[in-house]
């Protein structure tokens, strides 16, 4: 060997994709990113295809497109090209457990022994993907090919139409719209009288004279009744008879919704504010936006037909997608009222983008951050303030203080031991027990409060650290505690996790509830202790075991009590994010299962998702 010769080549020439989903045969260039699990064959064979459809047979662009497609299974939008060797060494941040109903993805980490991977010189590489027939280069590029190139990101075209879309409703909504301001201040001062609730008297005011509100904070600050609120102030400066549209991108929270927003409605002090209101109905964004058959993309409602609404208020948006959010935007109409409601600080939406987050940070007016939490005890708002603020040292600090509120196994290695999750075995048994006992009693609702007394929640599906291990566990520790398995398909006490939404019986992804006997036989029981119904097993939709959920599963519900095992400090599903979420499903208590390292980890890493909102083009 010479000095000139390059170094050995430890890549194979051509690899079958290790992940077992579709195993597409992959040469060239790209064969050492899937060998490495940077890229799956299917970011291959998408990417390559595109490209090719324009003639583009380079493959350091074929390189690009793939990592283009790659991002979006990663919940970017795009990809920055030149931190690409720097951002993709770990494989997709959601590949696992943020997407529990897109099937199965890759599970192992990057592998590190396959040797460095080919790159492609930087500069050289932005000019092949730029002169590219597959790309259109800047926003007055071509507008009929598949990739964008823009600022220093490459996209799917129709990404980077979505990034714009929104952007320009952003400009669009921007200005200022009039209103009797000494009127504005009455209705401020009758529905929030206390000088202490300045944020959200701020965030009636904004709503009131903007066109794009988003009002952000966790949960419990009070963002439900600030939206029926300002609903109300709305119907008295700028009304009556405004039509008002609530919306959530999920059936669970549409219900939720509507159900809190009416209770408040109903509350407020004066007789008029309530007639001006009314009762109000909430639905998914997809149905307010009109599904169309055959299209999950395309609605009844956009720019050429828009909603008839005057004011549109959305909860929950940061489970809301880029492209989903364009389709709503587009969809209002201009002198329309937007009010978008959320806790940014949350794990984002499976697909594509993390709008909510990327708007709160481009927005020069309109946000308003709700920080005082009603409902939470000061421990609790105290850990997830710290954890949100990414400061580890004060989250140890909190976690090792301990309290009502707050526990920390703090594990030696990473995987706990037996008497490392004594605790959570103690709890899962105790529930367990509650729950068996009542659901064979034909007592519904101590059953569906025994269900929400405390949940196991996981970063991962699969692994030691994962949800099925886990729900196994646990099931065997509940078996133990009332006399063993059943071999019935519903035996009562059996928690269930119901996974479409299904109209018929009106229960929605994501519901839960409980297996119970009664006089003709077992049902399942849905809803709040106190008010449950019982829906016939021969009527259940698609429903699973729900001994433990991922922490994304989790998002949109609250538990008296939550034990989240971290997973190691490696796993790339460990966010800043994850461990916000995971703490703030706890309503009085949370046990962090973990090592340091976790918990520092978690803290330390925010989700990286590539956007250009925000950007220049
Ligand atoms: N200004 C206020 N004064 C007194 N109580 C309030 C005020 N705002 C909200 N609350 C109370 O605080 C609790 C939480 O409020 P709310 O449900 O509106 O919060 P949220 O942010 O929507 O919570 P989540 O995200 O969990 O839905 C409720 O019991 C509510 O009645």
């Amino acid at each position: 060997m010479t000095d000139t010769e390059p170094p050995p080549v430890t890549h194979p020439a051509a690899v079958l994709d290790p992940s077992p989903d579709v195993p597409w045969r992959v040469d060239g260039l790209l064969a050492p990113f899937v060998a490495a699990r940077v890229l799956t064959s299917a970011d291959v064979h998408v990417g390559r295809r595109v490209a090719r459809l324009c003639g583009e047979e380079d493959e350091r662009v074929h390189l690009a497109a793939a990592l283009a497609v790659r991002a979006l299974r990663a919940g970017s939008v795009c990809v920055v090209l030149a931190d690409a060797p720097a951002t993709v060494v770990e494989p997709a941040e959601d590949e696992d457990a943020a997407s529990p109903d897109v099937g199965p993805g890759v599970t192992v980490p990057a592998d590190p022994t396959s040797g460095p991977l080919p790159w492609p010189e930087a500069a050289a590489w932005t000019a092949a993907v730029r002169a590219s027939p597959a790309v259109a280069d800047g926003p007055d590029g071509p507008p009929d090919r598949p990739l964008r190139w823009s600022g220093d990101r490459l996209y799917l075209d129709r990404y980077w139409r979505d990034e714009v879309q929104v952007r320009e409703q952003v400009v669009d909504r921007s200005r200022d719209v009039a209103v009797d301001a000494s009127r504005l201040e009455s209705a401020v001062d009758r529905l929030f009288p206390r000088a202490q609730d300045e944020r959200q008297r701020a965030a009636v005011r904004t709503a009131a004279t903007s066109r794009l509100t988003v009002l952000t904070g966790g949960p419990g600050t009070g963002k439900t009744t600030t939206v029926a609120r300002l609903v109300a102030a709305l119907q008295d400066v700028a009304g009556p008879g405004l039509r008002v549209a609530l919306a959530a991108p999920t059936g669970k929270a549409a219900a939720r919704l509507q159900e809190s927003v009416n209770d408040e409605l109903r509350a407020l002090a004066h007789d008029e504010d309530r007639e001006r209101a009314g009762e109000l109905r909430s639905s998914t964004v997809h149905r307010l936006l009109g599904t169309r058959p055959g299209s999950s993309t395309r609605f009844r409602h956009d720019a050429g037909h828009r909603l008839p609404h005057d004011v549109v208020v959305v909860d929950e948006c940061s489970m809301m997608s880029l492209p989903l959010m364009a389709r709503l935007l587009e969809a209002v109409r201009p002198q329309a009222r937007v009010v978008l409601v959320g806790d940014a600080h949350q794990l984002a939406s499976v697909e594509a983008g993390a709008v909510l987050g990327d708007l709160v940070a481009a927005l020069p007016r309109g946000v308003v951050e709700l920080t005082h939490e009603h409902r939470f005890g000061a421990e609790l708002a105290a850990l997830a303030r710290a954890v949100k603020d990414g400061d580890d040292e004060r989250t140890v600090e909190l976690l090792r203080a301990g309290g009502e509120a707050v526990e920390w196994v703090e594990t030696t290695g990473d995987r706990p031991t037996a008497s490392e999750v004594a605790a959570i075995e103690a709890d899962v048994r105790a529930t367990g027990r509650l729950l068996v006992t009542a659901a064979r009693a034909g007592d519904a609702d101590t059953a569906l409060a025994a269900l929400g007394a405390h949940r196991l929640l996981l970063a991962h599906r699969r692994g030691p650290a994962g949800v099925a291990h886990w729900s196994e566990v646990a099931e065997d520790w509940v078996a133990q505690e009332t006399g063993g398995r059943s071999a019935a398909r519903f035996p009562p006490g059996r928690p269930l996790l119901v996974t479409t939404n299904d109209r018929p019986t009106g229960l929605y992804n994501g519901d839960t509830g409980v297996v119970v006997s009664t006089a003709d036989g077992v049902a399942v029981a849905f809803g709040a202790p106190g008010a449950h119904r019982l829906v016939p097993t021969y009527r259940l939709p698609p429903a699973q075991s729900v001994h433990a959920m991922t922490v994304h599963r989790g998002q949109g519900s609250q538990f008296a009590r939550v034990s989240v095992v971290l997973p190691p400090a490696s796993s790339p599903l460990l966010t800043r994010e994850l461990l916000y979420t995971a703490i703030t499903r706890a309503r009085e208590r949370i046990r962090v299962v973990g090592t340091q390292d976790a918990v520092r980890a978690a803290v330390r890493r925010r989700v990286q998702r590539a956007s250009g909102l925000g950007r220049p083009l």
